[in-house]
C-alpha cells in the first residue's frame, strides 16, 4: 500500500477478524510506514481502556472506531494522544447527521456499509439530501472497478477499502492494491 502510493494504512485490531493482528505484530508493521503515511488501528466494540492500550503497543497514529461508540470513548482517545476517526452506517448517517455534528463533531466521519469488512456497498441513495462533514471517508464494499465512479458521484474527502484488495478474505493482493489507488487517484 505505502509503495502504491496511499495515504493511510489500517491494522485491524478489533477481535474476530479474519485480518485481525496483534498489537506486536501490527507494531512491526507500522514501525515500516514512512513518515506522511498515516497508521491507523481499526477497533469494534472495545472498552477505552482495551482500545488505548492496543493501540499504543501497535503505535499507530489514529484510531478508527466502528463500534458505535459511545462519545466519552471519542474523548478518551483523544486524550490519550490518538486522532479519531468515527465510522458508520452510511445508512443510518442520515438520521443521525446532527447528532454526529453534536457529540463526535471533531471526529473525522467514515461512511460505510451496515456490515464492516464484509465487500458491501451501500444504497448511495441513503445519502441523497445529505451533506456529509467535509473530508468524510467513503467505505464499504470498494473496489478497483467501482472507486472512480462512487467517488466522482459521492464528492467523499478519501476513500478506504478492505474486501475489494484480497484475492481471499484476509489476504491482500498487490495488484489489485495497485489498480485500486490508480483508480481512486484518477
Ligand atoms: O475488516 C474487518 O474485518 C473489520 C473488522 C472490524 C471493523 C472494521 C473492519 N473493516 C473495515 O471495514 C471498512 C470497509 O471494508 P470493506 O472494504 O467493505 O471490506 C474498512 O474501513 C475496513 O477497515
Amino acid at each position: 500500500a505505502v509503495l502504491g502510493g496511499a495515504d493511510a494504512v489500517g491494522f485491524v485490531l478489533a477481535p474476530g477478524s479474519p485480518r485481525t493482528v496483534s498489537p506486536e505484530a501490527a507494531s512491526a508493521l507500522a514501525a515500516l510506514v514512512p513518515d506522511g503515511v498515516e497508521s491507523v488501528g481499526v477497533f469494534r466494540g472495545q472498552t477505552a481502556v482495551e482500545v488505548i492500550a492496543s493501540a499504543r503497543t501497535a503505535g499507530v497514529q489514529t484510531v478508527q472506531l466502528h463500534g458505535g461508540e459511545a462519545p466519552d470513548v471519542f474523548d478518551a482517545v483523544r486524550s490519550a494522544g490518538f486522532g479519531v476517526i468515527r465510522a458508520t452506517s452510511a445508512e443510518t448517517y442520515g438520521l443521525e447527521a446532527q447528532e454526529h455534528r453534536e457529540l463526535y463533531g471533531d471526529a473525522r466521519l467514515l461512511l460505510d456499509a451496515p456490515d464492516p469488512g464484509a465487500g458491501e456497498t451501500f444504497d448511495a441513495d441513503a445519502l441523497t439530501g445529505v451533506e456529509p462533514p467535509s473530508g468524510w471517508i467513503l467505505a464499504g464494499g470498494l473496489r478497483p472497478g467501482n472507486v472512480a465512479a462512487l467517488a466522482e458521484a459521492l464528492r467523499p474527502g478519501g476513500v478506504d477499502v478492505s474486501s475489494g484488495v484480497e484475492i481471499a478474505r484476509g489476504v491482500k493482493d498487490p495488484e489489485l492494491i495497485r489498480e485500486f489507488l490508480a483508480a481512486a487517484r484518477a
